[in-house]
């Protein structure tokens, strides 16, 4: 299973989206600044998007689906219960997993925004996906459920996940980076290989190489314990 990005091109007015690289089975972390391209490049891996050259190709890819950043777009449900349904996964379960049990019979809109979006990102990791594109999945939502969703995505086994944000505070351990630079995607490699490589890494990874750590990961988590190891 992978997707390949074949001399893709996206041109819209002034902008130009190039990507050549691909992406195999497992959990892939893409940055960027604002307006580089990120929701672009994401629509073209789901599908959303055709590109004006070259091809994406998915290669036994058959079960995909991209997350919004806003999750209201996603909303199908009159209900709660209807809403977690619309997924095809079971609807006690996901509202037990994220504390909205007695919400069930409520209208999905009369949730906070990060309720919402802790329901959608729950009833999607619920699902089997060979391709999951996850565009924003840390916006409107708290620490503690930054640092849920991290676990909750380090732990899911099997498909192609990517994760396009410019958060940089609670991060997941990855297996893949990429950049996005004024619409040049950049393929950074395997992590930890790849750090060395990422410019726009958060700043306690940046500290932790120029002390000499070297980090086996992105988290905040990875930097300390290098940190513990060089000292000893
Ligand atoms: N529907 C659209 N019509 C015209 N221009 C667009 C449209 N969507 C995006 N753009 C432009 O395309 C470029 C890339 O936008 P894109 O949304 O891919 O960036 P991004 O990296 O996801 O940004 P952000 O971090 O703000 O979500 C930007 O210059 C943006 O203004």
């Amino acid at each position: 299973m992978q997707v390949v990005c074949e001399d893709v091109r996206f041109t819209r007015g002034e902008f130009t989206l190039s990507c050549t690289g691909t992406f195999c089975p497992g959990l892939h972390f893409v940055t960027g600044r604002v307006g580089s391209g990120k929701t672009t490049l994401a629509l073209l891996l789901a599908g959303l998007l055709d590109p004006l050259s070259g091809r994406v190709r998915r290669d036994e890819v058959e079960r995909l689906t991209l997350s919004f950043q806003n999750p209201e777009y996603h909303v199908t449900g009159a209900t709660v219960r209807a809403e977690i349904r619309s997924y095809g996964v079971d609807a006690a379960g996901v509202a037990a997993g994220v504390g909205l049990t007695d919400r069930l019979d409520d209208d999905p809109f009369a949730l906070s925004r990060g309720e919402l979006k802790r329901l959608h990102l729950a009833s999607l990791l619920a699902g089997e996906y060979d391709l999951l594109v996850l565009d924003e999945p840390f916006s409107s939502l708290d620490c503690i459920q930054k640092h849920r969703l991290c676990r909750a995505l380090e732990t899911r086994r099997g498909g192609i996940t990517i994760i396009f944000t410019h958060e940089r505070q609670v991060l997941p351990a990855v297996d893949h980076l990429w950049e996005v630079e004024e619409g040049q995607v950049l393929d950074l490699g395997a992590v930890p290989e790849a750090l060395a490589r990422w410019r726009h890494a958060p700043q306690y990874l940046k500290e932790a190489r120029a002390r000499g750590d070297a980090p086996e990961n992105i988290t905040f988590r990875d930097a300390m314990e290098a940190r513990c190891r060089t000292r000893d």
